[in-house]
């Protein structure tokens, strides 16, 4: 009786009922987990909408940088979510052992296939699942391991550059240098995955809209996952995923139709009628003696049967072109750019790499091509790359974590458990203390030990610097591709710039940035001419 007059009086005042929820949901946000002793917008503090318009904006690290500023070393961006920017903050958040596992912004990540979801070493929450799959996979992605994929490398880089004479250095036509770049990357995976390159370089195209379906994914991803629920109710709504299980409609990600198509080839019959229709299988003697990503995935497949599946297999192929192809041409684009911007910088790089061809250093003076080994001997080249890494790290946003239950102190501050932390690479990159006064500047010369000072010293300096990079994150979930995404770098850089002289198509124009998550670059034009390869002086 009491609850149906209840009942009636609500329906009756149900404009005022309303209002009182909603202030009463708003005033919860702010003061949820005691936040509220927190700087940041007033907005931010009462709804996660404020951070999905920021990130939807597409410039979100500049608003990043600029509340840091403003505010110091924590800023709140969300009801429950706070942004560190005290490097001491790292080791805490993202130190083995410590607790922290992903936020709910991750699995909107996931690959579908089929109308399955893919969790993924990149997306999963889960880390004792993260944790089983790393260790099946981790010596695919060892140092020692990298030397196997040279000539993967080798074979796409050799087409790149003798491509890029075909389209641009002979012709003189600009090159979407950007997107080029995307080419580069997602057909060296694509070899190193699969022995099988995607054809972006030998087509000049976007084959299968591959990329432009990546690049959307984190488009979506970006936003949608600064609110994770909007992705159950879109991309990954349970109808749409039943529909896809039972063929009604194909939601599968291009990604996952190369994937599948790949390993078919490779492993024709399925040995599991159940899932015979979704995954290809790799049980058949077939066995790959390629030394391919593949291949090592099957390897550990075999070798720890009671954790890894075909369905992992299948995974951890495709979330190779998803972390390791977007990201990679994102740092070269970076690598390129900033040596262009800054004709000084260029100079003193063909410097060095002219006097070493005149040394006979290299042992390709055909094509120009640089080896691994070769490439850790040019000091200033590699000190170019890791300040394009520095000024423009791939990661857009603030790498989430959820703290533990018990709660932690987290660079002096005591944050309640549950609640979303994380650092973003593109503040902790411009910390004065660290990197110097002039963090806004490109100056490599910040990575090279200063002549005339103490040694120790310098070596310290660079050694801190080093240690609050971001750009490939760190702790237990830091990028298991770093190295694979080194040894391209590393090579197609020199390998380019000895064979080429490259110019922007409009110096005075900048690029334009898009963060979409992983920060990619448009409008980033450029000319090839080709320079007549440095042979030793003798
Ligand atoms: C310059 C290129 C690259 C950049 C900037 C980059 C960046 C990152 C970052 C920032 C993370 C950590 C994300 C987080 O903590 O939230 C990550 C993780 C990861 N990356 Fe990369 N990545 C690059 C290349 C690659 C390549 C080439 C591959 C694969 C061949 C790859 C595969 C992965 C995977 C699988 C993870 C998840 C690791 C884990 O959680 O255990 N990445 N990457």
């Amino acid at each position: 009786m009491a609850a149906q007059t209840l009942l009636e009086l609500v329906l009756q005042n149900w404009p005022a009922v309303l209002g009182v929820a909603t202030v009463a949901y708003l005033l919860s946000n702010r003061f949820n987990h005691g936040l509220n002793k927190y700087p940041g917008p007033f907005l931010a503090s009462l709804t996660d909408w404020w951070r999905f318009w920021v990130v939807y904006g597409r410039r979100p690290e500049l608003e990043h940088i600029r509340l840091h500023e403003k505010h110091g070393d924590v800023v709140r961006l969300g009801p429950n979510s706070l942004s560190f920017s005290d490097p001491k903050a790292l080791k805490t958040i993202y130190g083995l052992n410590k607790g922290f596992t992903k936020s709910e912004f991750y699995p909107v990540q996931q690959a579908v296939a089929s109308g399955h979801r893919l969790p993924s070493l990149f997306s999963t929450t889960s880390e004792a699942f993260h944790a089983q799959l790393r260790r099946s996979v981790n010596s695919a992605f060892s140092m020692s391991t990298l030397i196997q994929y040279e000539p993967f490398v080798d074979s796409t880089t050799e087409l790149f550059l003798s491509q890029t004479e075909k389209l641009y250095a002979k012709t003189g036509e600009a090159c979407n240098f950007s997107r080029w770049l995307q080419f580069y990357a997602f057909d060296v995976i694509g070899e190193m995955t699969y022995s099988k390159r995607h054809g972006f370089l030998e087509e000049n195209r976007d084959i299968d809209g591959i990329i432009d379906y990546v690049a959307n994914l984190f488009d979506y991803a970006g936003p949608i996952g600064q609110i994770p629920f909007l992705d159950v109710l879109i991309l990954k709504n349970p109808i749409w995923l039943l529909l896809g299980k039972y063929g009604f409609v194909d939601g599968t990600f291009p990604v996952a139709k190369f994937a599948r198509a790949r390993m078919l080839e490779r492993y024709p019959t399925s040995s599991d009628p159940k899932t015979a229709t979704i995954l290809p299988s790799t049980e058949p003697s077939a066995e790959s003696k390629k030394p391919d990503l593949l291949s090592k995935f099957v390897q550990a497949k075999n070798d720890r049967p009671d954790f890894m599946n075909d369905s992992l297999v299948m995974t951890m192929a495709i979330s190779m072109a998803f972390a390791g192809s977007e990201t990679t041409a994102i740092s070269l684009s970076s690598v390129f750019y900033y040596l262009l911007k800054n004709p000084r910088c260029m100079e003193e790089v063909y410097r060095e790499l002219d006097s070493k061809a005149r040394e006979g250093f290299f042992g390709d003076y055909e094509n120009g091509l640089v080896t691994w080994t070769e490439s850790q001997s040019l000091p200033y080249l590699d000190a170019c790359i890791k300040e394009a890494f520095r000024v423009h790290p791939a990661p857009g946003l603030t790498l989430e974590r959820i703290v533990p239950p018990q709660g932690a102190d987290i660079a002096g501050h005591f944050v309640k458990g549950g609640t979303i932390v994380g650092c973003s690479a593109w503040v902790l990159h411009r910390r004065k203390e660290i990197f110097g006064e002039d963090v806004e500047v490109y100056r490599p010369e910040r990575w090279l030990p200063e002549p005339g000072k103490d040694k120790e010293a310098e070596e310290k300096r660079v050694k801190e610097m080093a240690g609050t990079m971001l750009h490939f994150g760190q702790g237990a979930r830091t990028c298991i591709g770093k190295n694979i995404s080194l040894l391209e770098i590393y090579k197609v850089v020199p390998s380019v710039l000895r064979r080429f002289e490259v110019r922007l198509q409009d110096p005075t124009k900048e690029w334009t940035v898009h963060n979409a998550w992983f920060v990619r670059q448009l409008n980033f034009n450029t000319t090839f001419h080709r320079r007549k390869l440095v042979k030793p002086s003798s």
